[in-house]
């Protein structure tokens, strides 16, 4: 076995560039209690809902704040939306698509490039909120904006690409044209863990296919959200088109109003598999279409001819839900790939994603934190070795940690951590870690490093997952379809395969 670069994830997966890129000399700065307030174009912070083309404040005039994951401090405030609220916002998209569905592709196509435009330009500052509210150190923040304006721009030109079919029918007379329909409002609810990307990867479909949408961010997250939508504003997308709406204590109605509201005809979810779950039984009223990217499981499979270059464990402080989380690896290398690991775990830095030391930043809070505390307790309790980390620091900040003697009764086998605990399993033979792999009810992605080319064909293929990395952590682009098997979820992003989730065939 090889191991000629670290298994450090973050730093690797997806290139990510040097700390030091983003603190260009002439940009360098100092870190304040709240660096958005040095962003170059502070319209981009907006603390107002966006709906119907204006900045609003919730019908009650309630708000709720968001705070800072690494300080706890109030970053800023956003409106606590009910189910009136929604219903305007729904009201807006739909009245304005019709027009929106009408324009030809390429112009639709040309908002959607503008749009690409103007994220790629205020990249640094969208970085900035990005970091501000979700914590992932500066340069993993400039990463996802990238990562996000790639679904914007590959959606652009998929607009074009929407063609329909002509089929010879069974009857002389007759020909079959199928075309295909943009479905209508689309309701969107997105996790706080990707706060730019897994908004612009469905809203780049939805709009693409001539859909209107109504975004409900994490209430974590919503700076990003509503940057997007003033951006969006900004490139001229008409009224309705784009609305966004906030709510935290009233989740559960707003939730319910955008999943039963007949005029909302299809929901696109990113976040956990119970609410998922939930979202679907309630969208079942109206029959909406549905598309679920839920919770994993990530296996990660290193047997002992392997030449591991990269590792997607600890990326945003392992709260990705393609994070490894289960590390399966061959016996005969099991000591020596602990050992190795434990030494790159232990330099990394964790701190404010302002700090260009930092390579890793807080957990979102303080819920995330007892999950780790308590998947590592129940570890160790059960015969697991901590060999770096496994404690809490101050406020949101848990040590990277390397777990060893892992078993399958213990919970991070079952349940995603969420959070930087590597724990290592003990396989002796393919046959045998393909079971142990397959062994849970979520699919999403999974990870095996081998230089056996037989062998990577036979256990990529034996694995029920969406997602499969053979040699590699980089798995995400807006080329690659992007989706769960099992309990992770229903339908796929990115690609030429998302697109049509967005359509009514007919013909
Ligand atoms: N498969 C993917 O592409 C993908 C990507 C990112 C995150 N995730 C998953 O998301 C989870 C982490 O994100 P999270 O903690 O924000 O998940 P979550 O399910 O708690 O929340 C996701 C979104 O749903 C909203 N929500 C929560 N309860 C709701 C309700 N009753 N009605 C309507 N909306 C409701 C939240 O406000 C948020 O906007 C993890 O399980 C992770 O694996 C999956
Ligand atoms: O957290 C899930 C999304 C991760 C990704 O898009 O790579």
């Amino acid at each position: 076995m090889v191991f000629p670069r670290s298994l450090l994830g973050c730093t690797k997966v997806r290139s990510f560039v040097n700390i030091q890129s983003f603190f260009h000399p002439t940009t360098k700065r100092s870190i304040t209690t709240l660096e958005i307030s040095k962003l170059k174009n502070p319209s981009l912070f907006c603390q107002n809902a966006f709906v119907n083309g204006e900045w609003v404040k919730s019908k009650t005039k309630q708000e709720f704040s968001v705070l800072d994951p690494a300080t706890n401090q109030e970053i800023g405030k956003v409106p606590e939306m009910n189910a009136e609220d929604i219903k305007i916002a729904i009201k807006a998209a739909k009245e304005a698509f019709e027009d929106w569905a009408s324009l030809t592709a390429k112009n639709r196509h040309n908002f959607l490039k503008t749009l690409n435009s103007f994220i790629l330009e205020n990249k640094y500052d969208l970085a900035t909120i990005l970091t501000q509210e979700n914590g992932k150190p500066i340069n993993e923040a400039l990463e996802e904006i990238k990562y996000g304006a790639g679904f914007i721009e590959w959606f652009a030109e998929e607009a074009r690409r929407t063609y329909g079919d002509v089929i010879p029918s069974p009857m002389k007379s007759n020909r079959i044209l199928v075309q295909k329909q943009p479905i209508g409002v689309v309701g969107i609810i997105t996790p706080w863990n990707f706060p730019n990307a897994m908004i612009t990867r469905k809203i780049g479909a939805a709009l693409a296919a001539g859909c209107t949408v109504v975004i409900k961010p994490a209430a974590a997250t919503p700076f990003s959200a509503l940057a997007i939508a003033e951006l969006a504003s900004k490139a001229g997308f008409p009224k309705g088109v784009i609305n966004v709406v906030t709510s935290e204590q009233n989740v559960k109605e707003v939730g319910l109003e955008l999943t039963t509201n007949p005029d909302v005809k299809k929901i696109s979810f990113t976040g956990s598999t119970p609410v998922g779950k939930m979202l679907m039984q309630q969208s079942s009223s109206t029959l909406k279409k549905i598309s679920l990217e839920l919770g994993g499981n990530a296996p990660f499979i290193v047997f002992d001819d392997a030449e591991v270059e990269a590792a997607s464990k600890f990326r945003s402080s392992g709260q990705t839900c393609v994070c490894a989380n289960r590390i399966y690896v061959q016996s005969s290398i099991y000591a020596e790939f602990a050992t190795r690991l434990s030494e790159k775990v232990s330099k990394f830095k964790i701190g404010n994603g302002f700090d260009q030391q930092t390579t890793h930043g807080p957990l979102i809070d303080e819920k995330a934190i007892k999950k780790v505390t308590r998947h590592v307790e129940d570890a160790v309790a059960k015969g697991a070795e901590i060999l770096v980390g496994g404690v809490q620091r101050n406020g949101n900040f848990f040590e990277p940690t390397v777990l060893t003697g892992m078993t399958s009764e213990m919970g991070i086998t079952r349940e995603e951590t969420f959070g930087p605990v590597a724990a290592l399993y003990k396989f002796e033979s393919e046959d045998e870690v393909i079971k142990l792999a397959n062994d849970s009810n979520v699919g999403l992605a999974g990870y095996l490093y081998s230089r056996d080319v037989g062998r990577c064909w036979k256990v990529a293929e034996a694995l029920e997952l969406g997602i499969v990395g053979v040699n590699t952590g980089v798995i995400s682009c807006a080329e690659a379809p992007f989706g769960g098997v099992k309990e992770s979820g229903i339908g796929r992003e990115g690609t030429k395969y998302l697109i049509i989730y967005y359509f009514n065939v007919r013909h």
